[in-house]
């Protein structure tokens, strides 16, 4: 039988290293599906509040809690647990279409709960190659996001949570970098190029998979 499991890219960096920007890119010219779970959680708040209003008292309840909680971990740069964000992640997947497809799950796992979390619910359903790290330093990734910040409307790019994201990045992000590095499964890339300099080591890293 012909193995159908679909492939799933971890996607790891630093805030402002460059996840999204070099993942847009492999979407638009080879057709990777991706799924960016801070983008999934800041959607899910919007669609609780959204639809809060239509629903009975308790399950407004419930809504508004989760949606609460959710924008509170994000302003204060902390890991949202497992079981909301791997949820996400996997209707996502199925949503664009589960099997033969080479799957971008950029910023996760982002700390030891959510790599129990996935290896639990996903570990035997899909392929996972490599993990791409996005390598930069703070100060150019500080002045990215500031940089963002003009436009983005996102409630987490300004400076006093933008130091809690980092201290969250070192002290949970890093420890599982490392961990897929000891398996000798983290593909680093030079981040602090222009991004097409960038794209070009991030295609080289995908060349069996293209
Ligand atoms: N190589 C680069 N050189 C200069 N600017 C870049 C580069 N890569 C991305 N940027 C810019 O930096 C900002 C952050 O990039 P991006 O949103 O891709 O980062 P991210 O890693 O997804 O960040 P976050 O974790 O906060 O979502 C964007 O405004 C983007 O245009
Ligand atoms: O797996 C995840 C991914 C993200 N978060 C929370 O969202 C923000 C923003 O994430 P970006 O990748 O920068 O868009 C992040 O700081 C976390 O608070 C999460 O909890 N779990
Ligand atoms: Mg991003």
């Amino acid at each position: 039988m012909v193995d159908t499991k679909p492939v799933v890219f971890f996607v790891l960096g630093g805030p402002g290293s460059g996840k999204g920007t070099q993942c847009a890119k492999m979407v638009d010219q080879y057709g990777f599906a991706h799924l960016s779970a801070g983008d999934l959680l800041r959607e899910e708040v919007i669609l609780l509040f959204h639809f809060i209003s239509l629903i009975d008292q308790k399950q407004r309840d419930s809504g508004s809690e989760t949606a609460q909680l959710i924008n509170q971990y994000i302003v204060e740069g902390k890991i949202v647990p497992v079981e909301i964000t791997c949820q996400l992640l996997k209707k996502g997947m199925e949503k664009k279409g589960w099997a033969e497809k080479r799957f971008l799950i950029d910023g996760f796992p982002r700390n030891q709960d959510n790599f129990d979390g996935w290896d639990r619910v996903m570990g035997d359903l899909v392929e996972v190659p490599f993990v791409l790290f996005f390598d930069a330093d703070e100060e150019t990734m500080i002045n990215r996001i500031m940089e963002r910040s003009k436009t983005s409307g996102r409630n987490d790019d300004n400076i006093e949570s933008l130091k809690k994201r980092f201290d969250t990045f070192k002290k949970e992000t890093m420890p599982i970098v490392d961990l897929f590095d000891s398996n000798g499964k983290t593909q680093k890339i030079n981040a602090l190029r222009t991004i097409d300099e960038v794209f070009e080591d991030v295609k080289k890293a995908f060349e069996p998979y293209l």
